[in-house]
């Protein structure tokens, strides 16, 4: 292929263009939420969670009820409180002591009003407690210090007394970790316990568990005692209390991305009661009383709205902010004249946000969580997906969005129906189109919005990734073609796409691979960007493929990362410059991006075909230096990343001659990226 680059830039790449789409699929708790312990205690309650009328209409509450609204945001109807033993999952008896999770009487917080009630029985002998296995295990290092809490209290007051003996420790019982704190039975009132325990040495896998036995001081074993809240934290990423992961989340900082969209995705809300509610998500983790989430699991929340604008902040990157817009994936959408409430929620959480403190509740309560001043936000999103209820949106939407730009007319409201398709008022300035496909399928799109009429609407493609090679199943299982990890296939057509997503970033504003995280011990989801267990973090094919497209190398201080982004920084550039066409019936599609700051031309060349390909650049640049930089993934098409096989690709480095005719040979399904200095 003989390719011209031009020397006039088309137009400026937005600085948006390449980030990252979250929800909680098996990704938030026991994932990018640094969290240990697996504790939905409040669990079975969840199903029967109600948000009664009052709470709603407490939504507009006044400054001062805030702070406590979240302990009152559920009225539960006590007598439907039904069996709980489904919050006992994680739990595990140690030695006689018998597990219960009550609806405690004196419950910790109205958000959470279950407790672990653990019965040791007298004359018992030997080691009673219990303990709790955390997400598919816990990983223990001796250099980290964790931070284990909780609540406990005596149901009824009695002579008993004792320790409470806290550990980390093996499956086989070796205590890797231990610390303690006398009890009396006296303390019939909760109190909260917070210990820090230190791993005398670094175990060799994670088939760990938080245990805590009952010591008595004398003889007389019998007792029973209340436990709520638990919460076991290692050092999280940027010492945020309450933060992320740090594995996890610099794997997602690794990657460079500009924006960060969230909380979903389906997880935005599957019906209006369990919808997500950013009050529901801030505060003490006692008046947060979590929710089920729409992947079949409860969401604790822990990982709540501030938590991620904090996140956000440590990474660099923007949110892409969706608020619930009356629909529900269960297929019922409200009625227009009972939006109200949830406009009036949706313009909360914005001033949670972007308002200044005193200006509103929400942003005052944001000052008293300890954020005054207000955090970046240009975009928010108009629900998800709501091309499945098209009938409804341009009433939600004209409700929503009209609402909301007149009281934050510097949001861009991004609609998430077909382009065009109802048509809707306001017009909306962006759109969120998703595509799950074929790697195939992304080959033949690389020309995709190519056609689309340049107006003043823009694209958001916040959901795209190949998922199966089975064109009319994509959906299916492994066996049917559906990929459980990117591979070289997948990736490369991917990356053929993201060719075109440069060449009209015109239009294209933004884009992301999705989902972003899985556990794969509780997977939903496949293919996902990257994937990780209780101690590992496993980077795909895909991932790379998303890193070398973004700049980052300025966002990350810490030097083993960023050795890495050395050899990618600032491969987005800032200007598009126009090529010679692709042939869009081909599989060799490449992209041109100039970065005036560091005056570097970056070629990119994506080969999703079985054959190499000769391309030669024509840089008619004044001067082009003789030698460049190649980043380049290239691989068998299933060559893949997995929890096996974590490394079987990854992107090779190495100095590559450039000039003003630059000869490049592209391997089959590989992508490169070539940075070379021009004058
Ligand atoms: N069905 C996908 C579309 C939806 O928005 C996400 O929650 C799902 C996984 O990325």
């Amino acid at each position: 292929f003989n390719v011209d680059v031009s020397l006039t830039p088309s137009h400026a790449v937005p600085s948006t263009l390449f980030g990252q789409m979250f929800e909680d699929i098996n990704s938030g708790d026991g994932g990018l939420y640094g969290e240990c312990m697996f504790s939905p205690i409040v669990y079975s309650l969840l199903h029967l969670l109600t948000f009664s009328s009052a709470a709603e209409s407490r939504i507009s509450a006044s400054d001062t009820e805030y702070a406590l609204m979240n302990a009152r945001l559920i009225e539960r109807n006590a007598d439907e409180r039904t069996d709980t033993t489904a919050a006992l999952d994680p739990w595990a008896a140690i030695g006689e002591a018998q597990l219960t999770v009550i609806a405690d009487p004196k419950p910790v917080s109205s958000a959470l009003p279950n407790s672990l009630q653990v019965t040791v029985p007298a004359g018992t002998s030997g080691s009673v407690g219990f303990s709790n296995s955390g997400f598919w295990g816990i990983k223990v290092e001796s250099s980290w210090t964790y931070n284990a809490s909780f609540y406990f209290r005596f149901p009824s007051a009695s002579t008993f007394t004792g320790k409470l003996n806290v550990a980390l420790q093996t499956t086989s019982g070796r205590v890797l970790a231990s610390n303690s704190i006398s009890v009396r039975g006296s303390q019939t009132g909760w109190t909260h316990v917070s210990l820090s325990l230190r791993p005398s040495t670094t175990a060799p896998n994670t088939d760990n568990v938080f245990a805590v036995t009952i010591e008595p001081t004398r003889g007389d074993t019998e007792t029973a005692i209340n436990f709520a809240m638990f919460s076991l934290f290692p050092p999280t990423f940027k010492n945020r209390p309450n933060g992320m992961r740090i594995d996890i989340a610099e794997t997602l900082a690794e990657m460079g991305p500009a924006f960060f969209r969230f909380p979903g995705g389906n997880n935005v809300g599957q019906t209006t009661a369990t919808r997500w509610q950013w009050n529901a998500t801030v505060g003490s983790l006692l008046d947060r009383p979590g929710r089920v989430g729409d992947w079949g699991y409860v969401n604790t929340d822990g990982l709540g709205l501030l938590e991620y604008l904090n996140f956000f902040e440590d990474v660099g990157m923007e949110p892409i902010m969706a608020v619930w817009s009356g629909y529900s994936l269960g297929g019922t959408s409200l009625p227009e004249n009972e939006l109200a409430p949830y406009i009036q929620q949706a313009a909360d959480q914005i001033n949670f946000v972007i308002g200044e403190p005193g200006t509103s509740p929400p942003a005052s309560l944001r000052a008293s969580l300890g954020h005054p001043e207000p955090f970046a936000l240009r975009f928010v999103e108009v629900g998800n997906e709501d091309f499945f209820a098209a009938d409804t949106y341009p009433y939600r939407w004209r409700d929503f969005a009209g609402n909301l730009s007149a009281l934050f007319p510097n949001i861009t409201f991004i609609a998430t129906t077909d382009a065009f398709s109802p048509i809707i008022s306001p017009d909306p300035q962006a759109y969120d189109v998703h595509v799950y496909q074929t790697p195939g399928w992304f080959i033949q799109n690389a020309f995709y919005y190519d056609s689309f009429e340049r107006n003043s609407t823009k694209y958001f493609e916040g959901e795209y990734a190949a998922i199966s090679t089975n064109a009319s199943n994509i959906f299916g299982t492994p066996d049917q073609g559906r990929l459980l990890f990117p591979d070289m296939q997948s990736a490369s057509g991917e990356a053929t796409f993201m060719t075109g997503l440069e060449r009209n970033s015109d239009i294209v504003f933004a884009a992301s691979y999705a989902p972003l995280l899985q556990h794969v011990n509780d997977s939903q989801w496949t293919p996902d960007l990257v994937s990780f267990d209780a101690g590992n973090v496993y980077r795909s094919t895909s991932f790379f493929v998303q890193k070398v497209h973004s700049s980052i190398a300025e966002k990350l201080k810490s030097p083993k990362t960023y050795q890495w982004l050395q050899l990618f920084s600032l491969n987005k550039g800032d200007e598009y410059l126009p090529t010679t066409l692709p042939d869009p019936a081909g599989t060799v599609f490449w992209s041109a991006v100039r970065n005036t700051t560091s005056q570097e031309v970056i070629l990119k060349v994506a080969n999703a075909g079985a054959d190499e390909a000769a391309v030669v650049f024509q840089l008619p640049f004044t001067s082009v230096a003789e030698s460049g930089t190649l980043q380049q993934l290239h691989g068998d098409p299933t060559a893949s990343n997995t929890p096996e096989q974590p490394n079987s690709v990854a992107p090779v480095t190495s100095k590559i001659a450039t000039g003003k005719v630059l000869n490049f040979t592209a391997p089959a399904f590989s992508v490169s990226v070539i940075s070379v200095q021009v004058k």
